[in-house]
């Protein structure tokens, strides 16, 4: 039922059942209030919502401001679209039994929820009070994509792109997203890497609002508290750094915010995770980066890093908190931590949450993707291959190990036996068994018996990979001696140089084509351009974890699962590989390009809750039966709705 009293009213309001549900964002304050309700047919829903217009209606008269459309949606392929309420459908697709549009003339333009700009029709803004407000055109929403496309496209700095895209998603956020959406590969180097690294370096001076949660040492013993003021109630997914090791760039602190706002952008453009489900946060214990501790724009606290109990404790305050606060089911995804606090805090939530780290468990997923749609250009099977690291940190052993499973299901050879496939170079050169005794935990099962080897090319020609993978997260580590020996060894090389942003990949899709006298299959973490060699265009493709985790976590929500597992990382794969057409072959690529995501992150999504029923991990029932059309059903859509 609906609290009569105001503030209630703003924070807890919700009609359940075939009237849907006020979302966080609608809660939003304003300062007037219009009231338009409709009714379509005469569902059991009614009785609520006209409660609901009575009770608008007296908030109004007392003054207070509410933005409200609550509507149901249809169901499709098995009807989940509860878990997205009323951000995942355009206006089209939408049964409206009850329309409540509560409006606010000056307030609207500044509710990035639902402002629209000159997009408001002559009868909202008559409606809305916004006479005015606007100047006398009326533009539709691709002509408003059109304008800032060609805006953005002015500036030279990819950084003053960021910041035009972040002071949209501030203003417009289904226009933010449709800009997104529409050119996904012009600009997803622009809000994810290689500009956001830059964006956190300098996240202190560009700091404008705040667009997650910051959770400081400050604010032990209040995390509940914090996560509270956030303005949203319907958390499903959470992106959360401690910026420890932001991208290839090292200890950001504070500043690694950017990363979580990036990558839940993706959730919702990529994977159609409506926007106010989405939640980053930021944990700040300190950072042991010099520069930033002088640095009088740094916006984070001014102490080296918390560790031992004092950050564990942080953290676990944290993982309960939000559990207490958000239930069960809500998906937190690490990301960015350094890797000695990462894979504990992975192996002591992961039976107690439901948890995911991007940099261990996508990144696996997007590379054996990538490793087995490339079986089609090089021929054989996977068993066939032997794979050699430079870096053996998160994303080199999550690599590794995810490889080592599949081979095992392929060839039902214990894993012990197919990690001797996997070779590992780190910062003191191979990992080999008389290392053993001072290696880091996540290195063991990698320490093969060989001769110790100081140098990446040696360690090649020793090995003779089929596959040279680059986690290291340092620049033009790949040198040309490295390339040639790998085109030595090899008819067609597999180099993928996946560190992040562009300035520490480990080659340039230029050095891999050149160097290897056009025969490598290349991929990057970072995109390149299309390279030209003695006459030939060469297309290298992006091997990023972007292309799993949308979809991935998307599959998560949508069975409702409670739990992640490994099996769940190899169904994303398989969906991920089995989308590279001929096309992308025949240009030699090994994933498919960003354009048709979307509908990829579907395919990744059907698979992941298909395996969560199949595992008893899955909580919503019953299960859909066209899983592909349930994910299509779900994901939120930046097409305008009509205020009426
Ligand atoms: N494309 C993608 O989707 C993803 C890319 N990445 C990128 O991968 C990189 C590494 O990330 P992550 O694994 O989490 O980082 P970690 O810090 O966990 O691991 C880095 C590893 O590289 C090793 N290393 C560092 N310098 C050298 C060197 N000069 N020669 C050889 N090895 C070296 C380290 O050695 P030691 O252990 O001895 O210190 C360590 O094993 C980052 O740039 C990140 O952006 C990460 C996730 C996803
Ligand atoms: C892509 C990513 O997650 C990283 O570079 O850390
Ligand atoms: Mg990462």
């Amino acid at each position: 039922m609906i609290s009569l009293n105001r503030s209630s009213f703003l924070n807890k309001t919700g009609i359940s059942g075939s009237c849907g549900s006020f979302s966080g964002a609608q809660r939003r304050r304003s300062a007037s209030v219009r009231v338009v309700a409709s009714s379509s047919n005469g569902r059991a829903g009614d009785r609520n919502a006209a409660v609901l217009v009575e009770n608008t209606l007296k908030e109004m008269r007392e003054g207070s401001a509410v933005i409200a459309d609550v509507d149901s949606k249809p169901m499709v392929g098995g009807g989940v679209q509860d878990v997205y309420g009323e951000d995942t459908a355009t206006e089209d697709q939408f049964v409206t039994p009850w329309s409540v549009s509560v409006a606010s003339g000056y307030s609207l333009l500044r509710d990035p929820h639902h402002n629209k700009g000159l997009a408001f029709t002559e009868r909202e803004r008559d409606a809305h009070f916004l006479r005015g407000l606007l100047p006398p055109t009326v533009a539709s929403q691709e002509l408003q994509v059109k304008k800032m496309m060609h805006n953005i496209r002015q500036y030279q700095v990819p950084l003053q792109k960021y910041m035009a895209m972040m002071d949209l998603q501030e203003r417009n956020e289904k226009l933010f997203y449709k800009l997104l959406i529409d050119n996904v590969e012009e600009l997803l180097p622009i809000v994810y890497t290689p500009t956001v690294g830059e964006a956190c370096q300098k996240y202190g001076s560009i700091f404008m609002r705040p667009q997650g949660l910051f959770i400081s040492l400050k604010e032990k013993g209040k995390i509940l508290e914090v996560l509270r003021n956030w303005p949203e109630k319907n958390i499903q997914v959470i992106v959360v750094t401690d910026g420890e090791r932001i991208l290839g760039l090292g200890d950001l602190g504070c500043q690694g915010m950017g990363i979580p706002v990036g990558k839940l952008s993706l959730y919702t453009a990529l994977g159609g995770v409506r926007p106010s489900a989405c939640l980053p946060i930021t944990i700040d214990v300190g950072t042991n980066n010099e520069k930033l501790l002088n640095d009088e724009f740094y916006i984070g606290l001014r102490q080296r890093r918390a560790t031992g109990q004092e950050y564990a404790e942080l953290l676990h305050e944290f993982m309960t908190a939000v559990k207490q606060n958000y239930g069960e089911k809500v998906l937190i995804q690490f990301e960015d931590f350094a890797n000695h606090n990462a894979f504990d805090l992975l192996a002591k939530y992961g039976t107690t949450h439901l948890v995911f780290n991007d940099d261990i468990q996508g990144t696996a997923s997007v590379v054996l993707a990538g490793l087995v749609a490339a079986q089609k250009l090089v021929g054989g099977t996977l068993a066939d291959h032997r794979v050699l690291f430079l870096g053996a940190g998160e994303a080199g052993t999550g690599i590794a190990e995810l490889i080592a499973l599949e081979i095992s299901k392929q060839t039902n050879a214990p894993p012990e036996e197919t990690r001797k496939k996997i070779w590992l170079v780190d910062s003191k050169g191979l990992i080999v068994s008389s290392r053993k005794e001072s290696l880091q935990h996540f290195k063991k099962p990698w320490a093969h018996e060989h001769e110790p080897i100081r140098e990446l090319v040696d360690a090649v020609k020793a090995i003779k990979p089929t596959v040279l993978i680059g986690t290291s997260g340092v620049g033009r580590t790949f040198t040309k001696e490295v390339i040639e020996a790998m085109a030595s060894i090899n008819e067609r090389p597999i180099i993928l140089a996946l560190s992040n942003p562009t300035s520490q990949s480990e080659c340039t899709a230029d050095e891999a084509y050149r160097w290897s006298k056009g025969r490598a299959i290349f991929a990057s973490g970072s995109p390149f351009a299309p390279v030209e060699y003695e006459g030939k265009v060469f297309v290298p493709g992006q091997a990023n974890n972007a292309y799993i985790f949308p979809g991935f976590g998307l599959g998560l929500l949508m069975s409702g699962a409670i739990r992640v597992h490994d099996d769940m990382l190899l169904a994303a794969s398989e969906a991920l590989a089995a989308q590279v057409t001929q096309e992308n072959f025949d240009k030699g690529l090994i994933y498919p390009p960003f354009t048709n995501i979307r509908e990829i992150s579907a395919q990744i999504a059907a698979k992941v809750a298909c395996k969560a029923y199949e595992l008893g991990l899955a909580s919503r029932l019953p299960q859909p039966i066209d899983m592909v059309k349930c994910a299509e059903s779900c994901m939120y859509s930046p097409a305008y709705r009509s205020y009426r």
